[in-house]
């Protein structure tokens, strides 16, 4: 859905979030109670697909799943009803065949394991057993745009997360930031080269040390 190469939002995972997070100014990063649901999970890297859930209620994500394009990530705001398992095993199974990067919702899932089984990347604020209705009545809403934490997020914006979490870029700074990333990468590189060789983080970043000398 974005006009971003395969090869740009493979460089955005690989640099991961808190790299994306910073090169793009310290912008985008979503609630650390946003979590990964297994530490192995792969990182991913996607153009959002928006989705609004009322409390309880999961239809539109049902819904999502047929709306999104393959490498799309589902990124879901829940309201005040975190409390619920919006999300489990058969509808990423769903998701996996329509070839979806990966699911961030600020609410909870269930089937947590089966979910590592089948290797669908989740970040949630946990795990609920407790399961939804699918109201037609209620509203919610998919390509709308969202507030999660103090971020917004809009249809298209470049979602990047892995093991530490989730950073969401504005799509016009998307192809910038990965730029910005890689060459904050090398510079760190570069520090940590000269870590092993004996070099200080407080000389090499100029840092007061606090003891007198
Ligand atoms: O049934 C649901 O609404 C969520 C779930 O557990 C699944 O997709 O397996
Ligand atoms: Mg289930």
């Amino acid at each position: 859905m974005s006009g971003w190469s395969a090869e740009l939002v493979t460089r955005a995972a690989h640099l991961g979030a808190s790299t994306v997070h910073e090169a793009a100014g310290r912008i985008g990063a979503l609630p650390s109670s946003i979590s990964a649901l297994y530490r192995e999970q792969p990182p991913i890297a996607g153009p959002a697909v928006t989705v609004l859930c009322p409390d309880g209620d999961n239809l539109w994500l049902h819904r999502a799943i047929y709306t999104a394009a393959p490498g799309d990530v589902l990124v879901v705001e829940v309201g005040t009803g975190e409390d619920f398992g919006y999300w489990g095993e058969v509808m990423a199974t769903a998701a996996q065949a329509r070839g979806i990067a990966g699911l961030v919702i600020s609410g909870c899932v269930r089937d947590a394991v089966q979910m590592q089984g089948l290797g669908f990347p989740v970040w949630s604020t946990g795990t609920c057993i407790r399961g939804t209705v699918k109201d037609p009545l209620r509203p919610g809403a998919i390509g709308g745009r969202l507030r999660l934490g103090d971020v917004l997020v809009a249809p298209g914006d470049l979602v990047v997360a892995d093991a530490d979490g989730v950073v969401v870029v504005p799509a016009d700074a998307a192809e910038a930031a990965v730029a910005a990333g890689e060459a904050r990468e090398r510079k760190e590189a570069g520090v940590m080269e000269q870590l092993r060789a004996g070099a200080t983080t407080l000389e090499l970043f100029g840092l007061p040390s606090g003891v007198d000398r």
